[in-house]
């Protein structure tokens, strides 16, 4: 494994090495990465090799290497569908996959249950929250705590034991809910709390181990704009305390934002790596992420006619039509396919669209 040598301040605290890099020192090391898929990182943690998982007989994730790099945010984009949230199960031990070996610093995670991962340093919150709705918000933060000793019957036995650990474990439980702003919430059940401070909570539970790699999948999914701002700020606060973060999100805006390094998967594969103020000028990623996203602005008159680029993305589909009619094809099978050279017109996160 190659060792950093644009050494911020680093620690092992928790689980895994965590490294502190300032701004500057981020833009400088990833200005010297090939933007390649499976691009190799100065001083990456987490290292995948050949991961595949097959549903039926579709590939949902196809990834031969991919290296994320320590003490930042890898974003990780593509359209509906790329992969991206199976890949999260695999490493995560959340799903198994055919084939391939992935490692922390060295260490193999592969073969292991969720809390065995948790253990070793790299947790993951969902797309979906998780919070036990019936139980208080302490409660599900408490939960986030692997390897309690009361866990195991021995040492039920010997309540003393366990007593001091649960103590700790709710006084950083309290000290979590404080940094996300919802220590005063501690009392409520989690199902009276918004969309938002759910996934406030999820990070909040996936702290509990002190992980050294925290997995968030579409964390301003459902969160209101108002908390945004804020959830992007707890995110980038995770990695300015030496956490290695990758996170899944299809805002271009909060791509670019927040993220230093940027890995795009299409169909199963990693088909792009990129700073995000190149990620525009990747042709791969135009074609398969932005031209075909779900969230691409439409635009239309008062009288529903499209203007604009999606004027232009309409008429080049009614004409791909024609010519495929004329040349006696079919059009309701799923192998006709849109022209790749229609230029979409730019990202637009769907929240911006309805106003809410
Ligand atoms: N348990 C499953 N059984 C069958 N097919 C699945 C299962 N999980 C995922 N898939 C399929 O695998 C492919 C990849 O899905 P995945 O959810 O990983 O994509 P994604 O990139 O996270 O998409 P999204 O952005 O919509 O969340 C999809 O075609 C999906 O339908």
């Amino acid at each position: 494994m190659p060792s950093s040598s644009t050494a911020g301040p680093s620690s092992k605290t928790g689980h895994g090495i965590k490294r502190v890099l300032s701004a500057e020192e981020r833009s400088t090391l990833f200005a010297a990465v090939p933007q390649t898929p499976g691009a190799p990182k100065p001083d990456a943690t987490l290292v995948v090799d050949g991961v595949s998982r097959t549903f039926g007989g579709l590939k949902a994730v196809d990834v031969a290497h991919l290296e994320i790099q320590r003490g930042c945010i890898t974003g990780l984009i593509g359209p509906n569908g790329a992969g991206k949230t199976t890949l999260f199960n695999l490493l995560t031990g959340f799903d198994r996959p055919d084939t391939g070996t992935w490692s922390m610093d060295g260490q193999s995670l592969g073969k292991m249950h969720p809390h065995q991962v948790a253990r070793k340093g790299v947790v993951r919150t969902f797309q979906l929250t998780k919070a036990l709705s019936k139980l208080t918000v302490l409660d599900n933060v408490r939960l986030g705590a692997t390897g309690q000793r009361g866990e195991r019957i021995f040492n039920t036995l010997m309540p003393w034991t366990w007593k001091k650990q649960e103590k700790e474990i709710t006084e950083r439980a309290y000290q979590l809910l404080e940094r996300f702003k919802l220590d005063t919430k501690a009392d409520d059940l989690a199902g009276s709390m918004s969309g938002g401070q759910r996934k406030l909570l999820e990070m909040a539970r996936a702290l509990m181990t002190d992980p050294a790699v925290v997995m968030l999948d579409e964390p301003m999914a459902g969160v209101n704009p108002a908390l945004t701002q804020s959830l992007l700020g707890h995110i980038k606060s995770l990695r300015d305390d030496g956490m290695t973060v990758v996170f899944v999100e299809h805002d271009m805006d909060v791509i670019r934002d927040i993220s230093d390094w940027v890995v795009v998967m299409a169909q199963g594969s990693v088909i792009a790596e990129s700073t995000p103020e190149d990620l525009s000028n990747n042709g791969a990623v135009v074609d398969a992420y932005l031209g075909s996203h779900h969230d691409q602005a439409l635009e239309f008159d008062e009288n529903g006619n499209p203007v604009g680029a999606t004027a232009e993305l309409a008429e080049a589909l009614e004409q791909a039509e024609a010519e495929e009619l004329e040349a006696g094809g079919d059009l309701s099978g799923p192998e006709f396919v849109a022209p790749a050279d229609i230029t979409p017109a730019p990202a637009k996160h769907a929240k911006e669209e309805d106003g809410s």
